[in-house]
Order: structure tokens, then sequence, then C-alpha cells
């Protein structure tokens, strides 16, 4: 049995960065996939009522980037040194914000009000978002690499999952962005990433 058991919806949403690292790092865990059904009983059972909920070894741990912070130390993918754990965080705290962006757009009822959100999100929040991480990564070694250090990180994983959703809505977001695509292809391109993709179901969120 692993010693990690990740309980989430069956979408990547907040727990795919954390399926991603464990993929990468070639970690054993259960991804336990709670249909929406199971939902309401399971939803008792846990500490804040919440998912992502990792149970590691018995005991359990929720909030997105408290579960991928621990994992991605357990995955040697925090960063090398304290001031590169902080640009990590950086990265992956801007990734959250655009994160929270796209549920808002997703979780709207009123349908002209979605439209407008999709609009705004997709043709000025994230366009400026993508020329922050453009910016971030060519910082480092001209931008062929990775994000912080010479290795993969948390920071690597979050940009390319993050971005998964909106490229979705438009493939050409990243036109203006050469440094950031070929990023996304060499993320993408890892072979333990690239098998787990190729089996991956699509979801919206
Ligand atoms: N800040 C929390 C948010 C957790 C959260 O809102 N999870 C949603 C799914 S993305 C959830 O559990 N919704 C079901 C519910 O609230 O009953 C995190 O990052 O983990």
């Amino acid at each position: 049995m692993a010693d990690f058991k990740l309980y989430y919806f069956p979408l990547r949403g907040r727990a795919e960065l954390t399926r991603i690292m464990f993929v990468a790092a070639g970690i054993k865990f259960d991804d336990i996939r709670v249909p929406r059904s199971e939902w309401p009983e399971k939803k008792k059972t846990f500490p804040n009522g919440k998912m992502p909920m990792l149970d590691y070894k018995g005991q359990y741990l929720t909030q997105s980037l408290a579960i991928a912070r621990f994992i991605a130390k357990t995955c040697g993918l925090a960063g090398k040194s304290d001031w590169d754990q902080a640009q990590v965080d950086q990265i992956v705290y801007t990734v959250n914000d655009l994160t929270e962006e796209y549920y808002s757009y997703y979780l709207e009822k009123d349908s002209s009000k979605k439209e407008e959100k999709i609009r705004k999100l997709l043709y000025e929040y994230v366009p400026d978002k993508l020329a922050t991480f453009e910016g971030w990564l060519k910082q480092n070694k001209g931008g062929d690499g990775f994000f912080v250090g010479s290795t993969l990180t948390m920071a690597d994983v979050a940009v390319y999952e993050d971005l998964t959703s909106v490229l979705q809505k438009d493939t050409n977001l990243l036109d203006k962005f050469p440094k950031l695509l070929a990023h996304r292809q060499r993320i993408a391109g890892y072979p333990r990433i690239k098998e787990y993709l190729a089996k991956r179901e699509c979801t919206e969120v």
C-alpha cells in the first residue's frame, strides 16, 4: 500500500500539480478520485470538508498548496537553496492567482457574466501573466531550461499544469511567448510525464 493517498474529484483541478510531481519523481501514490455522488458523505469525514486531501501514513493534510509544497520536498522539486525555494513559491503563488481567476469564471452561473469573464481572462489577465512568467523564465539561463535553478521544480510543473485549462480555450495563447511554449513542450516531454499525459482523461478543469 502506498504511503500517500491523494483524494480529489475526477478532475485536474487543485490536485493535478501534486499528481504530476508524484509522476515526475516516480513516487507511487493512491490517486483516489471521489465521484460527486459520494462526496456529501465523504465530506463529513474530511478535516475541513474540502479536497484535495492528502492521507500520509494515516495523517491528514488539506489545502492544495500545503500539500503541493510537502510533496515537492518529498520529490526533490521544492528548489535547492532557501532562495530558490522562495522563487519557486513566488511562481507557484502567481500561478495560484491565475487558478482563482479561472475558477471565478468556471463557477459563474450567469451566462452573460461568464462570457465577459472568459474574454477578460483570456485576452487581458492571461497575456499579462504570461509576460510575467516568460520574464521570470528568461532570467534563468536565457529561458532555455527551468524557471529556477538547473533542474525541474514545482514551479515548472505549476506553470505547465495551470496553462492547460486556458490553452484548451484558445490554443494560440502562447504564440507571442516562444520561451514559454518551448518550456511547455520540454515539461510535457519528460518520459514519465509524457506517459501520464497520454493516458489522462481530458477535463475542463
Ligand atoms: N483553498 C483550498 C480550497 C479547497 C476547495 O475549495 N476545494 C473544492 C474543490 S476545488 C471543494 O472541496 N469543493 C467541495 C466542497 O466544498 O464541498 C485549497 O487550495 O485546497
